[in-house]
């Protein structure tokens, strides 16, 4: 197939925003990054997010959306369409040479053992305010097929383990480890073997915390968890944690590890407790994997904060060298949303999505759900 132009996009768990990014490929091996735009949700509509998780707990079929969780729907969509809006804009990019629009979705519930995901985004809506046609949905075939839904970006990671520049970029196997709201890893062998799993907590609980005891959404840098000390006793209940010890790996729902209570740290020895046990449960995945890594490519926000980085360095410093994203010439803050670009390139051409290596499915599953946008006679765009 000839390339075509994508953009994806993905407001992932951590509910900061929608990051964009624009890919031409052939949902294969080739893949031009091009790129990318990032649009933050304001401090209200995170906490009306945060609050659709307590919502969504009820849900028992994927169509449900009890409370305000339809409207809600409808809003992420339109906030996603005004992005693309504003990224076309601001790139000029023209619409007619976007083939297709990769849409993510905010997942409020995830519990592969029920066979239960679900993100909120209205893929026909989305088609229709765009004039674009819009692949989505992409998790649900998988996990029909009794794959755990997730993660999906692996397959994204190995295709660009190729065109890694640097001083390290030969190295394999090489892992690529996600920090956002959960952390995810995918390994690549160095005969393309592709494994990969949610590993833990990315900065989810640090957010959380940070938030609760200083009002701010994030530990920027790691500031606050380099004034503090790890709490050996706080990380160890978070380590020894069933999915920690379980020979099984599971991927991860957001709200699948809960805050410390109040009282269990300050501000400081929390967020560097906190930043400890998402470096431990990145380096604790070794011991699911066939050979250590060496190299570690770290992407999504928790790569900037240092504490991480520099337990994780301290984990794997025997075996393997921890760079950034950018140290081997990608974007660490805009991979994801370049992953459902390819992906939804993919989906188009009837190409798997997941495998049995990063999902669970027995046999290589493709996914996604394609909607063009609505003609006169197919309804008037603009309406869901
Ligand atoms: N400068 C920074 N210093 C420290 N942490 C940061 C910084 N910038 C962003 N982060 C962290 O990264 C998070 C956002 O990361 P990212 O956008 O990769 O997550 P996500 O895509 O929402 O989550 P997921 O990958 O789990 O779906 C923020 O919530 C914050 O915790
Ligand atoms: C259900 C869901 O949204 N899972 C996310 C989440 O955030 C990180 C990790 O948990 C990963 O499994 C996944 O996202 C990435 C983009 C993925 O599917 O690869």
């Amino acid at each position: 197939m000839a390339l075509m132009r994508a953009i994806g996009l993905m407001s992932g768990t951590s509910m900061d925003g929608i990051d964009l990014a624009e890919v031409t490929t052939d949902g294969d091996g080739t893949v031009e990054r091009g790129q990318s735009f990032a649009v933050p949700y304001e401090a209200a509509f995170r906490r009306r997010l945060e609050a659709a998780l307590d919502t969504a707990g009820s849900i028992e079929a994927r169509s449900d959306r009890p409370g305000d969780l339809a409207e809600l729907e409808r809003e992420i969509t339109i906030r996603h369409a005004d992005a693309v809006e504003a990224f076309l804009k601001a790139s000029g990019i023209p619409r007619e040479e976007v083939g297709v629009v990769g849409f993510h979705g905010q997942t409020v519930l995830h519990r592969p053992r029920l066979g239960l995901t679900v993100q909120l985004g209205c893929g026909q809506l989305l088609a229709d305010r765009l004039g674009i046609p819009v692949v989505y949905d992409m998790r649900a075939n998988d996990m029909a097929q009794g794959g755990q839904g997730a993660p999906l970006v692996p397959a994204y990671h190995r295709a660009l383990a190729s065109s890694l520049t640097g001083a390290h970029a030969a190295a394999r196997p090489v892992a690529f480890v996600n920090i956002g709201g959960i952390s995810n890893i995918s390994y690549v062998g160095g005969d393309g073997t592709l494994i990969a799993f949610d590993c833990g907590p990315g900065n989810t609980l640090i957010d959380q915390w940070v938030s609760r005891h200083a009002g701010i959404p994030y530990d920027s840098g790691g500031a606050i968890a380099s004034e503090g000390r790890v709490l050996h006793g706080l990380a160890m209940r978070y380590l020894g944690l069933p999915f920690f010890t379980a020979k099984e790996r599971m991927s991860l729902d957001r709200n699948d590890f809960v805050l410390p209570e109040d009282g269990a740290a300050g501000l400081e020895d929390g967020a560097r407790t906190l930043a400890f046990v998402t470096a431990a449960a990145i380096a604790h995945a070794q011991q699911h994997l066939p050979e250590k890594p060496k190299l570690w490519v770290l992407c999504g926000g928790g790569r900037l904060n240092q504490a991480i980085v520099a337990d994780l360095n301290v984990a794997t410093r025997h075996t393997g060298a921890v760079v950034l994203a950018e140290e081997v010439g990608l974007n660490g803050d805009s991979m994801e949303a370049e992953a459902w670009g390819w992906l939804a390139v993919r989906s188009l051409k009837g190409l798997p999505l997941t495998y049995p290596g990063t999902t669970g499915v027995a046999e290589p599953v493709t996914g996604g759900v394609l909607r063009t946008p609505r003609t006169e006679e197919g309804g008037p765009a603009g309406e869901a």
